[in-house]
């Protein structure tokens, strides 16, 4: 994890919890954080009979293949397939331990409890075995996870109890505790309650790539360690970029860019989802994932508007992935109410949609893209670039406004 020459601090913001602050005025394009994740697990099915097209320790496709290097295989349970000998290694001490390999290969087997349960709760199941490996292979990065926001009396979690006491019973008969909990004695439902929340707060999708024929879905989840500490803002102030299939052994780091210059003393926020949902999808979304009622400067104006200002084409009911973890999804239909032509006719000056100017500058008119444009990274002497990018399907235009 790298905080790029303390660009920010960690602050406690009543009403909010931590937060991230500038430390000194940021810059359109600046990057402020480059984080690697603690833990990754798969948004695909635990039980399937063929192996998932990704390397299953650094999830870059299995279909391009990567230079110098040739699949392997698990040699102990021979189903999870590594890009390579390098991450074959590196995850058999890893995410891959034996202990883990154990546990999925158990709950994998087709008599398991598991094979009859939906996709949901075996995402969960491995979520709850790679923070339980978490454990055995890295107990400081384990106790990071535990301080993360997230207790599953919290509102926005209620039914992780049901869940993680089905898993935790399923997990405890097939596998041996791992030793680390053992000692504490802390290999229990409520941990298990514990950890599912805390993932559902704070984990990041890694995304398919952007095609503009179907919605993006999640080909990973990751947790970070920093920038789990952002809060949610419904015009953001930065954005995350990533690079999953790129050729480098950092390609699960995400990346946070400013938007547009900022003041010192400003907090940092990103948005959880893509910016173009409507008012009563943001506030439903963000009471019922993230337990709590969303009172940014946008919310405060939409909540004065009229249903049918909000957004004719809304679509009725919103897929539950869509809405899910941190700005993970820009998999949305075109279900805002934000007309990017109505925002442009509206930006000339209209009191009644000060924000008008936010979707016509920072959000991609690509088709089903919804993705956030900032600036590429100011130049090398520092003068900053009048080059927008696209952090969903990566289109760059000139930035007209500057
Ligand atoms: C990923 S965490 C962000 C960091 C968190 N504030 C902390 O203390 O660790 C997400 C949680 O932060 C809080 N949060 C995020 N954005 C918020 C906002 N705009 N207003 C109030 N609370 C917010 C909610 O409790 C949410 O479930």
């Amino acid at each position: 994890m790298e905080m790029t020459k303390e660009l920010l601090t960690v602050t406690e913001i009543e009403g909010r919890g931590r937060a991230l602050v500038a430390a000194q005025p940021l810059r359109g394009g600046e990057i402020v954080l480059r984080d690697s994740p603690i833990l990754l697990y798969s948004a695909l099915p635990l039980i399937t009979p063929s192996p998932h097209p990704y390397c299953h320790r650094c999830f870059k496709t299995l279909q391009k293949p990567q230079p110098q290097a040739q699949p392997q295989v698990c040699p102990w349970c021979s189903h999870y397939v590594f890009c390579g000998s390098n991450c074959l290694s590196a995850a058999l001490s890893s995410s891959h331990s034996p202990w883990a390999c154990q546990a999925l290969r158990r709950l994998r087997d087709p008599s398991s409890p598991l094979s009859f349960q939906p996709l949901d709760r075996q995402v969960q199941a491995s979520f709850l075995v790679a923070a339980y490996n978490l454990a055995v292979v890295s107990p400081s990065n384990f106790q990071i996870l535990l301080s993360l926001q997230g207790q599953p009396h919290d509102s926005a979690v209620a039914d992780t109890t049901a869940a993680a006491q089905f898993l935790h019973s399923l997990i405890s008969t097939l596998c041996a505790p791992p030793p680390f909990l053992l000692e504490k004695q802390t290999f229990s439902a409520e941990l298990s309650a514990a950890l599912l929340a805390k993932d559902k707060l704070n984990a990041f999708g890694l995304m398919e790539p952007f095609t503009e024929l179907s919605q993006r879905s999640s080909r990973a989840y990751a947790i970070y360690p920093k920038a789990s500490f952002f809060n949610h803002d419904c015009l953001p102030n930065a954005c995350r970029f990533d690079y999953i299939d790129t050729d480098s052994e950092h390609n699960t780091d995400m990346v946070i860019r400013m938007i547009h210059d900022v003041p010192a003393g400003r907090e940092i926020c990103l948005s959880y989802f893509p910016v173009n949902q409507s008012h009563s999808n943001r506030q439903r979304t963000l009471a019922e994932d993230y337990g709590f009622a969303c009172q940014c400067d946008r919310c405060k104006v939409e909540a004065s508007w009229s249903d049918n200002e909000e957004g004719e084409e809304e679509a009725e009911g919103m897929d539950e992935d869509q809405d899910q973890e941190m700005e993970a999804s820009s998999e949305s239909e075109p279900e805002s109410g934000i007309d990017i032509e109505e925002a442009e006719a509206e930006a000339q000056g209209d009191a009644d949609f000060p924000h008008a100017y936010f979707f016509v500058r920072f959000m991609c008119n690509r088709t089903n893209c919804w993705g956030t444009l900032a600036p590429l990274p100011p130049k090398d002497d520092g003068s900053p670039s009048n080059v927008m990018e696209c952090n969903v399907c990566g289109s760059l235009k000139k930035d007209e406004h500057s």
